[in-house]
């Protein structure tokens, strides 16, 4: 979940991650899906419980599937966007949240994919993607397109 500020400075909240994968990168908030969710209800939870902030008016924005040679469960992820919201960003054991202006967002401390589909997020559009990865981090190659909305078509869009 990309939580937007969109007054008069347009920033977004990220969260470094502090432990486990992806550990030093900035990050939306997530995590995966327990039984019995929805993949809404997932991205809820996670926001609440890693930047103790509750979303308002979230919206799916995109779908990605990231492909690792050295793992063979591919990951789905999907892009949700605030910009109402209730609390304030609290650090938790997890993510350490920081708001950044748009034109400040820390590519270099993200993973590779995010350069590629932000400008996208950014625009107001929905999108999806493919991403390939060696060695866990190391971006080899992609695809990723443009899809019609928002809201984002799911499922009738399907990655
Ligand atoms: C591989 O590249 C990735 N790129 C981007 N942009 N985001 C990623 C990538 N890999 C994982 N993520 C996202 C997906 C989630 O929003 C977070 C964290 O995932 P994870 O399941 O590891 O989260 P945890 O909070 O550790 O897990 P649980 O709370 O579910 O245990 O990163």
């Amino acid at each position: 979940m990309i939580v937007h500020s969109e007054g008069d400075s347009r920033k977004i909240l990220l969260g470094m991650k502090k432990r486990g994968f992806g550990a030093g990168y900035y990050n939306g908030f997530g995590g995966k899906v327990e039984p019995g969710e929805t993949i809404e209800q997932a991205a809820l939870r996670e926001l609440e419980e890693e930047a103790h902030v509750t979303a308002l008016d979230m919206e799916r924005r995109g779908v990605l599937r990231f492909i690792f040679d050295d793992n063979p469960q591919p990951w789905e992820v999907h892009v949700f966007h605030a910009t109402e919201f209730s609390g304030e960003p609290l650090e938790t054991d997890e993510m350490a949240p920081v708001w950044f202006l748009e034109a400040d967002i820390p590519f270099d401390k993200m993973w590779a994919d995010d350069v590629h589909w932000y400008p996208l997020f950014l625009g107001g559009k929905c999108f999806r993607g493919e991403f390939f990865f060696t060695k866990t981090t190391t971006l080899v190659k992609h695809t990723l397109e443009e899809v019609a909305g928002p809201p984002f078509p799911w499922p009738d869009v399907p990655l």
